[in-house]
Order: structure tokens, then sequence, then C-alpha cells
């Protein structure tokens, strides 16, 4: 999808992932892909925008365990159509329960990823609705991995004082909750959860900065890198390839939203290129 102004981006049916975003007249793509990325159409796919649905991680949230980050990212999703607004032009893409759903979670729904591209700005909105008789819980993460240059040399302001679980240093600890103090960098492997409140951020790196918004329904950002060791580890990353993103996540993970028959809820994401 592209706009007049040259802003672009990129999105795969599979996950209704976005892969690339590049605001015009600003240095450079805004997302991270991993050249190691999987594209067999089915396996997560290491970058962009990935969506985590309807389990966040491996938390289970009551029936029986899904897959990791839940099936969404996994699902080819059914291209709605662009359509223009002003300048701007959303893509959609929808996702309903199934034969295969259904086998890992009973729930029946219907779920819709709008992407707006405006100039200098991306937002990412989730809405679902429960077409069934029951209720059901969710958890939801918008997993954005966010590209720069050196994440060494990169911080991100918003979250000071903000308290969080570390899920490095307490992964035995869920209840274990820590204080953000001053802006966050990343020294090593970092994966947090900072629950309760959205906030603006701004991630901030010699030349360029971003900030990143999130609606009042998704209180929870999780900030993940994988550091140097783990990365490597990783089959679908490069070995230098932590040093080029940070996942800054809009979620909703500590309290799951449940949804009664008839009932929608919806999310949002947003980046806005603010210099450079
Ligand atoms: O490798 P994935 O399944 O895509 O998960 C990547 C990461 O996602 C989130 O940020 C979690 O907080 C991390 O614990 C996890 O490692």
């Amino acid at each position: 999808m592209a706009l007049p102004t040259g802003d672009r981006c990129v999105a795969a049916l599979q996950g209704a992932q976005v892969l690339s975003w590049t605001p015009a007249g600003s240095p450079g793509e805004r997302l991270y892909l991993s050249p190691g990325a999987a594209s067999d159409g089915a396996t997560a796919i290491r970058g962009g925008v990935p969506l985590c649905f309807p389990q966040f991680n491996q938390r289970v949230l009551g029936g029986r365990p899904l897959p990791k980050h839940g099936f969404a990212r996994n699902r080819r999703w059914t291209p709605l159509g662009v359509v223009a607004e002003g300048e701007d032009r959303i893509a959609e893409f929808g996702l309903a329960n199934d034969e295969e759903t259904h086998a890992l979670w009973p729930a029946s729904f219907e779920a819709r990823v709008a992407v707006r591209l405006s100039p200098g700005r991306l937002a990412i909105g989730f809405r679902v609705r429960n077409t069934g008789w029951a209720c059901w819980p969710f958890a939801l993460a918008l997993h954005t991995y966010l590209r720069v240059d050196d994440v060494t040399r990169a911080s991100l302001h918003g979250l000071e004082g903000a308290a969080y679980w570390d899920a490095v240093a307490d992964l035995d600890r869920p209840q274990a909750r820590r204080f953000q103090s001053g802006a966050l960098a990343v020294e090593g492997e970092t994966d947090r959860v900072y629950a309760g409140g959205a906030r603006v951020l701004r991630l901030s790196e010699p030349g360029r900065t971003l900030t990143v918004s999130q609606s009042t329904t998704l209180p929870d950002t999780v900030v993940w890198n994988p550091g140097a060791a783990l990365c490597a580890r990783l089959a679908d990353m490069p070995a230098d390839g932590w040093r080029h993103m940070l996942c800054v996540e809009a979620a909703c993970i500590e309290e799951p939203v449940v949804l009664g028959p008839g009932q929608e809820w919806q999310g949002w994401q947003s980046f806005e290129v603010v210099a450079g």
C-alpha cells in the first residue's frame, strides 16, 4: 500500500502481519523483519507486527494450552480490500473461527485487522466480536518489532516510574514487580511486561525519533530484545539481529478481556515519525 506522498507499507496475509513501513521523507525502514524469517505461510514470521491472539506467550487462560502467542499469527487472513479516507489508505483483513481454530480453542469469533497508512504515521487496529453463545477470555498483543540502527544507542522514554514484571530476572516469580527508573536502555536480554496504563512512548536514537501510542483498551506494554546470547539460539534471526530491533508491544495480558455473546472489543497501536 502506498500514498501519493511516498509513504509505503507492506503486509502479509499470514497473520495480517505488517512487514514493512517506510514513511516518506525520513531515513529508511521503521520495522525490523529478520532476513531469516520463515516464509512457508504457517510458521510465525519473525518481524514486522505479529498479532498474538487469543493468548500471549504460554499463559493459559483456562481450558487447553494454545500454541505460544495463540494462532492468529500462523493463519492466513482474508483480504477485505483497501479504502481511501482523505489522504489515508486503510487495508482490512478478516479471520473467523473454523474447524482448525475450534480444534485449538472452542470460541466462535470474527476478527478484523485494519492497517491505516497516513503521511508519517501507521496505525494497526484489531477488533473482535463474540459470535457464539458462551463468554470467553482472550489476551492480545500487537508484537511490534521496531527497527533501530543500534539498540545499545537507543532509548525508550515514557515508562519512567512504571511497575513491571521482569521475565528474565524474575522468571520464577511472576508476582515480583520492579519500577522503571529513567528511560529504558537495552543492556542485554530484556523481556518486561509494564502493566496498567496506556502511554505515549518515544523511541529515540541518534538522528531519528518515533512515538508509539496505544489504545486505553491495551493497558500493558511489553518490551523485548533477545540480546546476543538468546539471539544466537534463534534459528530465524542472524547473530547480530538483536542489535537492529526492539519489540515495543501494545497488549492486554495482565487482565484478560472477557467477551460475552454478541460483544465486540477493539484496540490499536500507532507510530508516528517525530524527527529525521
Ligand atoms: O519467539 P516468539 O514466539 O515470537 O516470542 C518472542 C518473544 O515474545 C514476547 O516479547 C515475549 O515477552 C518473549 O518472552 C518472547 O520470547
